[in-house]
This record gives C-alpha cells, sequence and structure tokens, in this order.
C-alpha cells in the first residue's frame, strides 16, 4: 500500500527519499514503502502495522480511503475495526514459499481475514498475488494459490465471480499502478525480472481493478450514525492543516495525555458516517451518555465540507463535548434519534473453529464497530442450519465448530447496538476468546 501511494503521487520523491535512508539506518531497508503507512516508532522498529492506518487517492473513477489494517494476529481487534468500516477488501496473499503456506493454514492468518471480512458484510474482494518476484514470477505458483483460495472464499460465502486476483510484487512495484511491461521510465528501472510476468499475464493492474469495484450503497435516508475512531482536542478550524490533523488523528494514540488524558469541549473525532448526512451547525448527541454538541466544521478528503454523507470518512469537530466523554467506539447520532443501547440482545452466528465447544455462560469478548466489550453467551436458542436458516434443534447442550446458530448475548456493560434489519454496520458483530475469532454474525433482536 506505501508503494502503491508512492506510485499515485500521495508521497513526494523526498520523503520516499527520506525513509529509505532511515529504513536502511535502522536495518529495516526492505520496509521503507511500509513506513508510508506505519507511522509510530513501535511499527516501524518491529515492523508491523499495529494500528489502522487511514490514506486518500483517487483513481480515474473513484476516490478511495485506504485503511490500512495490521496482518499480524496480535492486532485483530485492530483489524476488526478497520474492516467494518470497509466497503471493499484487498486480500494481500504473500506467495513466497513457505509464505503463503503459513498463512493458509487453518490458524493462519490469510484465512482468518477473510472469514472476518466477509462475516463484517464486506462483498467485493480483490485478491494481490504478492511478492511472485521471489519465485521468478511462476505462473504455476499464482494459479496454484488461486485455486486454492478461490475455493476457499467461495467456500465461505463470496460470490465467485466477483473474486479478483492480481499477481504483483509490493516492494519492485509491479503490476500496482501500471499493466506489466508498461511502467512509466522511473519505476520500470527497478523492475529487474518482470519479464517472465509479461510471458503469462496480460489482464489489469491492481489500480485498474479497484477503479472497477461496484460503488457501494449508501443508506442516506437513515439517522446519522458516525462511530467515532479516533479523536484529539482542538478544532479542524484553529492552526492545524487538514493533512495535519489526519494524521494525527490516525496516530495519536488515544488515552494519551495529547489525546484523551486532557479536558476540554472542542474536540475532532475521525470516523465514517455509517448512515444518515450531517451538517455544520447540527447539534448531535453522543452515546453513550447523552451530552449534546454542535458540529463546527467536517473534512472530507483533506477539504473543508459543509455536510458529510452515509460512506464518507470524515474528520469531524464537535464543540460542547467534554473530551473526558469520548471513547473510540462512541456514537455521535441526532439527539432525537439516538442508537439503541442494551446490555441483552440475540444474535444469529456462525461459529469458527473453537478448541472447546461453547456452552451456555460462555465468557467471550464481544467486538462491534470499533469497540469491545467482555461479555457472556448467556443463552443458547437454536442450532441452525446454515444455508436455509431454518432451525435443526431447540436449546442445544452446545455448540460444535463451524455451525450456526442463534443466541442471546448478555455483556457486562451497556453496548451501542441496532439490529441488522435497521442497521447494517451496527448490527454485525464478532466473538472472540483467548485471542481468536471464535464467531460472527448479525443481531436479530435487542432486549
Ligand atoms: N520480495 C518481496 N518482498 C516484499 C514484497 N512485499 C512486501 N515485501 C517485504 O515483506 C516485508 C513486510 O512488508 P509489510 O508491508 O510490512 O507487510 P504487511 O503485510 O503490511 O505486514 P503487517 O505490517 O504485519 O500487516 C518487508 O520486508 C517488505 O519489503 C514483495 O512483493 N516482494
Amino acid at each position: 500500500m506505501g508503494h502503491l501511494l508512492y506510485r499515485m503521487g500521495q508521497v513526494s520523491d523526498r520523503v520516499m527519499q527520506k525513509y529509505e535512508r532511515d529504513a536502511a539506518k535502522s536495518g529495516k531497508s526492505s520496509f521503507h514503502f511500509a513506513w508510508v503507512l506505519d507511522e509510530t516508532e513501535e511499527e516501524r522498529s518491529r515492523g508491523v502495522t499495529i494500528d489502522i492506518a487511514t490514506s486518500n487517492f483517487e483513481t480515474e473513477n473513484r476516490q478511495f480511503t485506504i485503511l490500512d489494517a495490521p496482518g499480524h494476529r496480535d492486532f485483530i481487534p485492530n483489524m476488526i475495526a478497520g474492516a467494518t468500516q470497509a466497503d471493499a477488501a484487498i486480500l494481500v496473499v504473500d506467495a513466497s514459499l513457505g509464505g503463503f503456506e503459513a498463512g493458509f493454514s487453518d490458524y493462519g492468518q490469510t484465512k482468518e481475514h477473510a472469514i472476518l471480512a466477509r462475516s463484517l458484510g464486506v462483498q467485493q474482494l480483490v485478491v494481490a498475488v504478492n511478492k511472485l518476484d521471489t519465485l521468478d514470477w511462476s505462473e504455476a505458483r499464482f494459479l496454484e494459490i488461486r485455486d486454492q483460495v478461490s475455493a476457499f472464499l467461495t467456500q465461505i460465502g463470496f460470490r465467485p465471480e466477483t473474486l479478483v486476483f492480481v499477481p504483483c510484487s509490493g516492494l519492485r512495484g509491479t503490476n500496482l499502478t501500471h499493466r506489466v511491461g508498461n511502467e512509466p521510465e522511473k519505476a520500470s528501472s527497478k523492475e529487474t525480472n518482470a519479464q517472465a510476468l509479461v510471458e503469462w499475464y496480460s489482464g489489469p493492474c491492481l489500480v485498474e481493478v479497484i477503479d472497477q469495484l461496484a460503488p457501494p450503497t449508501r443508506t442516506l435516508e437513515g439517522a446519522f450514525r458516525l462511530s467515532v475512531s479516533d479523536f484529539f482536542r482542538g478544532s479542524l478550524l484553529g492552526g492545524t492543516t487538514h493533512n495535519q490533523a489526519a494524521s494525527i488523528a490516525a496516530t495519536i494514540p488515544v488515552g494519551s495525555a495529547a489525546s484523551g488524558g486532557t479536558t476540554g469541549t472542542t474536540v475532532t473525532v475521525s470516523g465514517r458516517v455509517e448512515s444518515g448526512s450531517v451538517r455544520v451547525g447540527e447539534r448531535l448527541a453522543l452515546v453513550p451518555g447523552l451530552e449534546i454538541g454542535t458540529v463546527k466544521a467536517i473534512d472530507h478528503l483533506d477539504n473543508l465540507v459543509q455536510w458529510a454523507a452515509a460512506g464518507d470518512s470524515i474528520l469531524m469537530t464537535v464543540q460542547g463535548i467534554d473530551l473526558t466523554q469520548y471513547s473510540v467506539g462512541s456514537v455521535l447520532c441526532p439527539r432525537d434519534h439516538p442508537i439503541p443501547t442494551t446490555s441483552r440482545f440475540e444474535a444469529q452466528i456462525v461459529v469458527f473453529e473453537t478448541k472447546v465447544p461453547i456452552t451456555q455462560g460462555y465468557p467471550i469478548i464481544l467486538h462491534y464497530q470499533s469497540r469491545n466489550e467482555p461479555a457472556f453467551i448467556t443463552k443458547l436458542v437454536a442450532l441452525l442450519d446454515k444455508s436455509s436458516g431454518e432451525v435443526i434443534k431447540k436449546r442445544p447442550r452446545h455448540l460444535p465448530k463451524s455451525s450456526a446458530a442463534k443466541i442471546e448475548i448478555t455483556s457486562d456493560r451497556p453496548v451501542c447496538l441496532d439490529t441488522f434489519q435497521h442497521s447494517k454496520s451496527f448490527g454485525r458483530i464478532t466473538l472472540r476468546k483467548g485471542g481468536e475469532t471464535i464467531g460472527a454474525g448479525i443481531v436479530t433482536a435487542i432486549f
């Protein structure tokens, strides 16, 4: 993604050269493109993405917001927070020998990420078969990966006709922004062995593929909902440029002195408008809590705008609600149409690979939007047929792996959820335990 953004002109040559020098100095020279999105010191020294990084670019027909999600198992909650905001996903598969096999094993991250994206409602998926340069652009390897991955993706519910596989090299830049054999001079000088790819691949490059993704439909008519993915004290209107504000919003850890530790009633939040629309001047409530504030400024794609609507990832300055009231996952909504809060609800879920069967009273971490909360499965209502959804067995004693079920969940604290029927984004949940995702599904009733 870092290389793609560089090629799309979102990172200057000067900045890229600096990353190259600094990465080399810290003994991680191959990571200079990762540094475009991995901005914190910890991410750079460990060589892994930890938090979601946001960036924008335009293709011929579309404006995109990239949410670079971490691939490492330890940071799955952050990946879930990113996937809940995504309209489409690029699944980057490591094609190198051993790399693909590790990611595609039963507990590998390629499989887990694909399941999560699907369970959280992402329907369009592009598979970037990366690092093929390490195998001299072997067509046989590409086909082997395409066959295995597409069989798996179809099995978990992606429509086979919507899946696109693109061979590429993130490091070399091959087939990212230009078709192979068609790279601009500057870029092609780095291509040392892509000739082997030209011989068997003449399809579109990654950017051409994502440019053709179907635009998502938006729930413009519903009540305004923005789930806060980050926040910091201060206004978009005072002093900071929009770009700086965006990068502050993306990088300041919540709860640090700069973002969460001090008080103040002018706060800028980042997040995606999940439904409805919002205007400068509108009065909004923050849930949980119901404090009221006024929208002072909205930034969309680095421009100050008067309004924003469902689907827009924005920065928004709100005056009147104290900084201490915000947390990641708080929801801004109209005061007369607040999102429901609940501690007990019914959900329809699919159970993933679990080491022990799920029984009544099973403790879980409930993930919804960008938030997570300790909870319990308090009732096993029914086992369902996976494809038809019909009840197979009422009140089962346990839920085996790969089953579908209706359950009741009780959370320790109130959570902002809605039924899937009312709100696709607030009606989706993921259940985790002991660092593993054990299930995902939709909210069917709120009590
Ligand atoms: N040879 C080769 N190396 C690559 C390619 N793409 C990435 N790498 C290398 O793989 C390593 C990891 O790259 P990252 O961009 O951090 O990978 P990531 O998938 O974002 O990993 P997370 O940060 O954990 O999500 C770096 O050393 C890259 O230079 C490629 O196409 N070919």
